[in-house]
């Protein structure tokens, strides 16, 4: 019996073409200007400091923001990056420049799911903050009263296994009262080996008929 949701965001409650037409470009837009004014900032120090130490050397910090640029157009899931795309898309929410994108049928299960007691979690490359000023500025509204708990790449990469057992040891169920729902093969096969029980979201994929991961073209079909 499926107790707790947890899901994956781009591709799955949102659309793929939000995340790279409208947060990527924004945050590379933002970045030197946001580095520039923003450098002083334990955290923000803390995030150069970390995305120089994985570059190797003493780069200075024209040389770390081209990095961060690079791992931007290449959608690197760099735990640094990530964190500073979360800090730059903050003003960008609260300035009303965009709305985080997630689609009518994923909101509309989540609100059911939760009223029939499933405990939701989210559980994405995009940093815990970014996650929640998606949700929390979404298209309908504030969504974050919805979830239990965010997880992001600090518990582990997304196709590793033991991320998931990670996960499921943090809500205290066994992973076969689980369900973790995503768009990419990778990460389901990992959630699987852990022994969590799947959903491949197709959305606008074409389904793939040797998949082990039932496969559903939106929220409607995931059944819990
Ligand atoms: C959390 S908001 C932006 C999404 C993002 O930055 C990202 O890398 C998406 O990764 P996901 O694991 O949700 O596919
Ligand atoms: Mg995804």
């Amino acid at each position: 019996m499926i107790e707790a949701i947890v899901t994956d965001i781009e591709g799955t409650t949102s659309s793929l073409s939000f995340v790279k037409e409208v947060l990527f470009p924004y945050a590379r837009t933002h970045l030197a200007d946001y580095v520039a004014s923003h450098a002083d900032e334990p955290q923000v120090r803390t995030l150069l400091d970390d995305a120089a130490q994985l570059m190797g050397g003493t780069p200075d910090r024209a040389a770390i923001v081209e990095q961060l640029r690079a791992w931007i157009d290449a959608d690197q899931k760099i735990t640094p990056l990530k964190s500073l795309q979360g800090l730059i898309w903050l003003d960008g929410y609260r300035n009303g420049d965009f709305t985080g994108h997630i689609y009518e049928d994923a909101v509309r299960n989540l609100k059911a799911w939760h009223a029939q007691g499933y405990q939701l979690y989210v559980y994405s490359s995009g940093s815990v903050q970014a996650q929640k000023l998606l949700f929390g500025h979404s298209d309908f509204g504030d969504l974050t009263p919805l979830f239990s708990g965010y997880f992001d790449t600090h518990i582990g990469g997304k196709r590793e296994a033991e991320s998931y057992r990670r996960i499921a040891a943090a809500l205290g169920l066994p992973s076969d009262r689980i369900l973790f729902l995503s768009d990419i093969r990778e990460e389901l096969d990992a959630a699987r080996e852990a022994g969590m029980a799947t959903r491949w979201l197709v959305r606008e994929q074409v389904p793939n008929p040797d998949a082990e991961h039932p496969q559903v073209a939106d929220f409607d079909a995931v059944r819990p």
